[in-house]
């Protein structure tokens, strides 16, 4: 089994206050592992995955990634990466107001190659599809629920077949009807093509059916 992240932060810092939860943290993950994160609000769960995902690289210690050193990257090495291995599903990855669903979860293709735009256009329906909402693919995101938001949101996040998937409360403001078929869209994705999942979830019964818990605790 390869390892895909090996990571050892030494400090993570905010203005001048270090993040105690962060402070000599290590985490090493397989390829297909799927890890939950836990630990109460204000943690720094997100901050983790934002260094996981290549978009915070303010911290000491050490990265490797598919066994690349996140410090011998260049921008245009960390974009590559970020666009074509890592698939977000963020609490923060906004859709864009001025696009229609469909046009917002193929926004990852525009920086694709062709090879790559073929393969993962026929896949656009099956993700619609198991998440349901071929029925909004039209609207604008203004016109949407907040559940129909997240689920645009992870569509987007899965439409590349990403080799990790990144997921920030990606059950958050959903039914237990949709939660479930996104908990199983994720885990799908990880059998198949097995794609190494990393969840930050606040719902316990998530968490556990991953393979393995990371709790982060202030100390
Ligand atoms: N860009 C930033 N500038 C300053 N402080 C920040 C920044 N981002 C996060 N923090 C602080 O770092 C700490 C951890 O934040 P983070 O968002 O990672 O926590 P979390 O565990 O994901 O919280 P929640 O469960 O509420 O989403 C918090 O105290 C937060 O205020």
């Amino acid at each position: 089994m390869s390892r895909v992240i090996e990571l050892e932060i030494k400090e993570k810092k905010f203005k001048n206050e270090s993040l105690s939860s962060l402070e000599n943290f290590k985490l090493e993950v397989n390829e297909g592992e799927k890890i939950a994160i836990i630990g109460e609000s204000g943690v720094g769960k997100s901050t983790l995955l934002n260094i996981i995902g290549l978009l915070d690289g303010d911290f000491s210690g050490e990265y490797n990634i598919f066994g690349l050193s996140r410090k011998e990257m260049c921008d245009k090495e960390l974009a590559s990466f970020r666009n074509n291995k890592i698939g977000f599903v963020l609490q923060e990855s906004a859709l864009i107001d001025t696009l229609s669903i469909e046009e917002n979860i193929k926004l990852p293709l525009c920086y694709a190659d062709n090879e790559q735009k073929q393969f993962t256009l026929q896949d656009f329906e099956k993700i619609t599809k198991a998440i349901r909402i071929e029925n909004i693919l039209k609207k604008k995101p203004l016109g949407c629920s907040g559940g129909e938001r997240a689920r645009a949101v992870l569509a987007r996040g899965l439409i590349m077949k990403p080799k990790i998937i990144l997921a920030d409360e990606p059950t958050a403001s959903l039914d237990e009807d949709n939660k479930e078929r996104i908990v199983e869209l994720l885990f799908k994705m990880n059998k198949k093509y097995n794609t190494t999942i990393i969840t930050v979830t606040h719902d316990l019964e998530v968490a556990k059916r991953h393979d393995r818990i990371i709790k982060l605790e202030r100390r």
